[in-house]
């Protein structure tokens, strides 16, 4: 009987754990947390069999998973250092910073315990127990670093323990981690949050300011709304790789404010577009990374008239487009067509449709 043992049953804590109990109903799930009304519902919903304290339970799991704040982990892999666990238990993580939780697992290492550090590439701005869900992770990249030889040999029986999740699995090193990561996530992290209370302060004597933020401010600042605790930890433990990126951002941005000076048309052009190409060659969103959305790529090459073809055949099948976006790659090349629907079942519609009259683009 495979047991495992969760600490933290967050949003990314209780994802994990529907997802594992979803492919192993047989595994038995012991989860702690330091909020009583989240172990209620995970007991309640069937996402934990049982709860723990202290990892009280954690001496016979073959699994034992941290899920909490990095700052809490790192404490806890030092505990784990020194309470008994089974030979050849696996302990992993979830932490959004790699560097300090692996340093942190060193005396456990040391001492012959097996650790595989990880990170799932997908979450959400909400938290707590009530937001998880079984395919937050599902192809979403999923970071596993083995703290050695020992724990390499071990990273399939990991992965066969956390299939459930259907993640792509992502073998690195916690430097290369969190140089990644501080890019990425960190710095467009303290971004939003810092347009928001930029945007909060500029419109203190102005009361309809907020009010009437439109789609690309709440969609740019989405991720402000996330965890203030969760994220100032995250900060404290990769503040030296964000300082350095955020410098660079903030050299990109002075650049960009002197072309507006300068009424440098060319530069702020140039600037968009190639703005527009980065982010368009970035794909579409993953489904469980964020709402679900279902996207269809086709082939335009007449752009204006194909699209007023394409959304007539869509509308007279009764089909709901949520959003038809055009991707230029490069210029001189076909457009694409980026055609979102709000259902799995409305994409196969729209693909049987379309597919005899326009070449449909795999991504
Ligand atoms: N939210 C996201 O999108 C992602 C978060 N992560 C990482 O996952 C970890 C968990 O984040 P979330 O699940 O989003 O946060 P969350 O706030 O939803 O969950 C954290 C849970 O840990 C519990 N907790 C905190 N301190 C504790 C302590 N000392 N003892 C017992 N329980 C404690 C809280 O009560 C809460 O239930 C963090 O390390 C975060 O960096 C990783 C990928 C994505
Ligand atoms: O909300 C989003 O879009 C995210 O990007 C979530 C996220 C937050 C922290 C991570 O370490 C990884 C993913």
């Amino acid at each position: 009987m495979t047991k495992i043992y969760l600490k933290g049953l967050g949003l990314i804590g209780s994802s994990l754990a529907r997802a594992i109990k979803k492919e192993h109903p047989d595994y038995v799930l012991i989860a702690e947390d330091q909020d009583h009304a989240a172990e209620r519902y995970a007991l309640e919903h069937g996402i934990a069999d049982e709860c723990g304290t202290a990892f009280d339970k954690a001496e016979d799991a073959d699994l034992i998973i941290l899920a909490t704040p990095v700052s809490v982990i790192a404490k806890d892999l030092l505990r784990l250092s020194e309470l008994e666990t089974k030979p050849g238990a696996i302990i992993t993580d979830v932490g959004s910073t790699k560097r300090t939780v692996m340093k942190a697992a060193r005396k456990l290492i040391d001492a012959g315990k097996i650790f595989i550090a990880g990170h799932p590439m997908a979450g959400s701005h909400k938290t707590g127990v009530w937001a998880g869900k079984a395919d937050l992770f599902e192809n979403a990249f999923y970071f596993l670093i083995p703290a050695n030889d020992a724990s390499e040999e071990k990273l399939s029986e990991l992965e066969e323990m956390l299939k459930g999740v259907h993640a792509k699995w992502l073998e690195t090193t916690p430097v290369r981690h969190d140089k990644i990561v501080a890019q990425i996530s960190h710095v467009p992290h303290v971004v939003a949050s810092a347009l928001v209370n930029q945007t909060e302060k500029t419109f203190a004597d102005e009361p309809m300011g907020m009010r009437v933020a439109a789609g690309g401010f709440k969609s740019i600042t989405r991720i402000a709304s996330a965890d203030p605790t969760m994220w100032s930890s995250i900060l404290l433990n990769n503040g030296e790789l964000i300082s350095e990126q955020l410098e660079d951002y903030i050299d990109a941005l002075k650049e960009i404010d002197e072309k507006i000076k300068k009424q440098d048309q060319k530069a702020l052009f140039d600037f968009f577009k190639a703005a527009k190409i980065g982010r368009d060659s970035l794909g579409p969103e993953k489904i469980g990374a964020i709402p679900g959305f279902y996207d269809l790529f086709i082939n335009l090459a007449d752009k204006v008239g194909s699209l007023a073809d394409v959304t007539q055949i869509l509308a007279e099948a009764r089909i709901n487009l949520v959003n038809v976006h055009i991707l230029e790659i490069r210029e001189e090349i076909d457009g694409i067509a980026q055609l979102t629907f709000s259902s799995e079942k409305d994409r196969q519609k729209a693909l049987g449709l379309l597919k005899t009259k326009y070449k449909i683009i795999e991504r």
